[in-house]
């Protein structure tokens, strides 16, 4: 049961961006992926929700290969959260509600509305139910866009960036929440992230991307500063302070 990655190659025209990319994930597990700015953390997600196709390899949710799949049986499979997202006028009940739209035939049942019910009371945003999207903080419209990929029922969570924009309360706030429903749902989420801090403390696994491959795969409790100084260029020191592993930046 899990996320399987691998040996893919991705090319915008003939500027390479992935080469070889493999790791795995397993349910209940984040991982978060880290590397420079233009490294391909953002082109990687793309590839693992067929928003790209790659070139070559192969991406299996419990076995099944995404590539050849329906883009529908994607979306079933696969919630996105992307890092910048589409102006809208919908409520966010509605915006959520959308998030229902790979299951749905004809129309929406009951079954439909419950689980976005549900998921809008997880997500802590019953109080904005009848606002507009358009009228949100970046904290608030984050949750939102969460609340839609989870409504998607998927396996696999891809989140690119979910913390930028947000403050130091509403980062937080918001790595606990994906950390909780990946727990309690089983899902697996890979995020790309900057924040190295954040990373540490939420992430199970890390891969680092760098000159368009896999750099290095690690735990949290195999990650050293030498591979931040790798992938990087950066010194850095790793401590221990009040029961987390921070990078202090030498
Ligand atoms: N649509 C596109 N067409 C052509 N090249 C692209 C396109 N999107 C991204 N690139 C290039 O692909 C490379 C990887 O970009 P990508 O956005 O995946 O990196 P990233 O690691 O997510 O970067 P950042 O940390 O700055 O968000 C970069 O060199 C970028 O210029």
């Amino acid at each position: 049961m899990k996320l399987t990655v691998a040996n893919v190659d991705f090319s915008y025209n003939s500027h390479p961006v992935l080469s070889d990319v493999s790791f795995s994930l397993d349910r209940g597990q984040v991982m978060c992926v880290l590397g420079v700015n233009g490294a391909g953390k953002s082109t990687l997600l793309k590839c693992l929700n067929r928003i790209l196709t790659p070139h070559r390899g192969s991406v299996l949710v419990d076995g099944d290969d995404l590539l050849r799949m329906s883009q529908n049986n994607v979306a079933r499979r696969v919630g996105y959260v992307p890092q910048r997202h589409p102006e809208t006028r919908l409520s966010v009940f509605e915006a959520v509600l959308m998030g229902r739209k790979p299951h749905i035939r004809w129309s929406l049942g009951a079954e439909d509305y419950a689980l976005v019910e549900d998921i809008i009371t997880q997500m802590g945003i019953s109080d904005l139910a009848m606002r507009s999207v358009s009228d949100l903080s970046g904290g608030e419209l984050q949750k939102v866009i969460i609340a839609r990929a989870l409504a998607q029922s998927p396996a696999v969570l891809l989140l690119d960036e979910p913390t930028s924009n947000l403050d130091l309360k509403n980062q937080l706030e918001v790595m606990e929440l994906i950390c909780r429903i990946v727990e309690t749902q089983n899902l697996s989420a890979v995020v790309a992230i900057h924040d190295l801090n954040i990373a540490l403390r939420f992430a199970d696994r890390f891969v680092f991307l760098k000159e368009q491959s896999v750099h290095a795969v690690s735990t949290r409790e195999d990650l050293d500063s030498e591979m931040i100084w790798q992938v990087y260029g950066v010194r850095v020191a790793l401590r221990e302070f009040a029961g987390h592993t921070v990078v202090v930046p030498m």
